[in-house]
């Protein structure tokens, strides 16, 4: 079994650094354009670790404000190309995470064949959390395009604090996977400055301030799309974890 995790997460490291090209934006569930038939068949194999039919959930849908497109546009356009080196990466995320769940062979199974990745979970396009990562070339920062859904409410029009951590999270985790996957958050320290109105469109931008060991702190900050306004930092530390830390429960 944890021969098994440990193979799994190799993979998912394989996975993240990918050199994926510009993907193809015309259709809401288009794949990404891939370099090689090699690049493919590893990303496909990879993506049945995640689900049999994989739907990439950071490519544009219908629920997509202008906003929303606009950025993921500029940021795509700046994506390694065929010709070019760009200066960032898009991430794919699917609406599974690793199958593993512990809780012996029983309950694993049923935990299993319905876990779903909190933030991808909800159906109705837009509902809830719709967003787009990208990492740097040199990964050294992620920026996330970050629309809020009607079902994130908290003080009346407004972000709930809950989805903001939650984003806050699943930006910076993801960032700390690239670097060393598997990670788990040991510490969050979050700062909320002004409310986010309900809808709209913002920036989450993290950028790893220092590696210490297993350590990785990385910094946080969420603010309106012009940079005018920030409204939330943050600080986290994750921890690089072996496997079977998992199997520990
Ligand atoms: C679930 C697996 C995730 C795997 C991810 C892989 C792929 C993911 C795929 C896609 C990624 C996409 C999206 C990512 C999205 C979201 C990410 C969400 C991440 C989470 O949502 S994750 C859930 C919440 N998270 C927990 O449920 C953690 C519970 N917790 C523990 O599992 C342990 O607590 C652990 C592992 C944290 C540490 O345990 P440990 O035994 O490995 O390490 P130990 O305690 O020995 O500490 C070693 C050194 O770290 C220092 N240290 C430890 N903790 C500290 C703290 N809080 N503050 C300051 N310093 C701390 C010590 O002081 C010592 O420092 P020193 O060496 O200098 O003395």
């Amino acid at each position: 079994m944890a021969k098994n995790l440990f193979r799994i997460f190799r993979s998912f490291q394989s996975f993240v650094s990918l050199p994926f090209t510009k993907n193809q934006v015309a259709h809401p569930c288009a794949s990404v354009a891939f370099r090689t038939t090699f690049d493919r068949t590893m990303v496909q194999a990879l993506a049945s670790f995640f689900s049999p039919k994989s739907r990439d959930f950071s490519l544009p849908n219908s629920s997509w404000g202008e906003e929303m497109i606009r950025l993921y546009e500029f940021y795509n356009n700046q994506c390694e190309g065929e010709n070019h080196g760009g200066e960032w990466r898009r991430l794919p995320s699917y609406n599974r995470s690793l199958k593993y769940a512990s809780g012996g062979v029983y309950l694993s199974k049923i935990i299993q064949s319905k876990a779903r990745l909190f933030t991808r979970n909800i159906r109705e396009p837009g509902a809830a959390f719709e967003y787009v990562v990208f990492v740097s070339k040199d990964e050294q920062r992620c920026v996330c395009v970050f629309q809020s859904g009607h079902l994130l409410e908290g003080p009346p029009g407004h972000v709930h604090g809950g989805a903001i951590a939650t984003m806050i999270d699943t930006v910076t985790g993801s960032h700390a996977s690239i670097l060393s996957a598997p990670v788990m958050t040991a510490n969050l320290n979050i700062n909320y400055r002004s409310p986010i109105p309900l809808g709209n469109t913002v920036l989450v931008e993290s950028c790893l301030d220092k590696r210490e060991g297993r350590k990785l702190f990385i910094s946080c900050k969420v603010t309106s799309t012009d940079g005018s306004k920030l409204h939330t930092e943050a600080t986290a530390l994750f921890l690089s974890i072996n496997v079977s830390h998992l199997l520990r429960g």
